[in-house]
């Protein structure tokens, strides 16, 4: 393993036990994350891309369980204590000299509890259901922020502001005091990715943030992602079943069906060499662009 790697998935096995069987969700999946990088898990509905992505974050909750292999983390160990981070700390990712076996932790763990968020975190599919409908958005930034940062109310609310207008939500301000349900889904959206941003974590987690989206909002919140990734230099695990947005945002590429990794590799190679059959049906399964394209005689 090269020494730029940040997560380490080794072997992983994710099951749930049903009352009449077995679900493999995760059937033994390897594929590593380097720093700075974006992965991209692609596969059709029910592969487990999100178990894999749950169970990095420990948030298996029963009758799943993670029976074997590693999730190694390489970055540096979580501060003790309570392990707050000082406001406007430098979050500069430094590789550990041993990785932690995450896989070992439960989900109510508290070292795990320390790294999410400023080690880290995790944008979901559906925005709106992230936030809650009875406190404003300006609260739940302000305690997100609080939950990490060693801060008072006042500047976190401040920091809040500077949050949403980072990720290009036009008058911060009197967003703060809107509800999730006055939002539409593309600032929702950007919304929670200010809260997944909020401490500068080493590994955003991004489990299908545009798909409940319009195209044009989708294109804008990758563009986000994508510079804000420039910014801070952190890494990726980003989750769709859409080539499209695996072909505009991913490096590395893993292909997932029925819970094992059928093909991984960096995302030319994918696009242009697919060795699995199961990529080449996926691809082919892509509509060609140049069917639609107007071209000028028929404009
Ligand atoms: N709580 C659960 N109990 C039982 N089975 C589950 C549970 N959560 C997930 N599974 C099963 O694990 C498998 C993988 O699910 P997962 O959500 O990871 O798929 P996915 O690739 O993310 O699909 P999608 O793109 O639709 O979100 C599916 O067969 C699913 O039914």
């Amino acid at each position: 393993m090269t020494n730029n790697i940040l997560l380490e998935i080794k072997d992983l096995h994710t099951h749930y036990q049903l009352d009449d069987r077995v679900v493999k969700s995760v059937d033994g999946v390897s594929f590593a994350v380097p720093m700075g990088r974006t992965v991209c898990i692609v596969g059709e509905s029910g592969s487990g891309k999100s178990v894999t992505a749950r169970s990095i974050m420990g948030l298996i909750d029963k009758p799943g369980r993670i029976v074997a292999g590693n999730v190694l983390w390489h970055g540096r160990p979580p501060a003790s204590g309570k392990g707050k981070i000082a406001p406007g700390s430098s979050r500069e990712t430094v590789l550990g000299e041993q990785a932690i076996d995450l896989a070992r932790f439960g989900s109510t763990s508290e070292q795990l509890r320390r790294m999410r968020g400023p080690e880290i975190s995790m944008v979901f599919q559906e925005p709106m259901a992230s936030f809650s409908p009875m406190y404003t958005i300006g609260d739940q930034l302000v305690e997100a922020i609080r939950l990490h940062v060693e801060i008072g109310k006042s500047d976190a609310w401040k920091m809040a502001i500077g949050l949403l207008d980072r990720v290009g939500i036009k008058r911060p301000e009197e967003r703060m005091r809107s509800y999730s349900f006055q939002l539409s889904g593309g600032m929702c959206q950007r919304a929670m990715i200010a809260v997944a941003l909020c401490c500068s974590p080493a590994l955003l987690i991004a489990d299908e943030p545009t798909t409940a989206l319009d195209v044009t909002t989708q294109a804008r919140i990758l563009d986000l992602l994508r510079s804000l990734q420039q910014e801070n230099g952190m890494s990726m695990l980003f989750i769709t079943h859409d080539l499209g947005v695996v072909a505009e945002i991913a490096d590395e590429v893993v292909v997932m069906r029925y819970g094992k990794v059928v093909e991984t590799g960096p995302v030319d190679a994918i696009f242009h060499d697919p060795k699995h059959p199961y990529t080449q049906q996926l691809l082919a399964a892509v509509p060609k662009m140049t069917r639609f394209d107007v071209q000028p005689e028929d404009a």
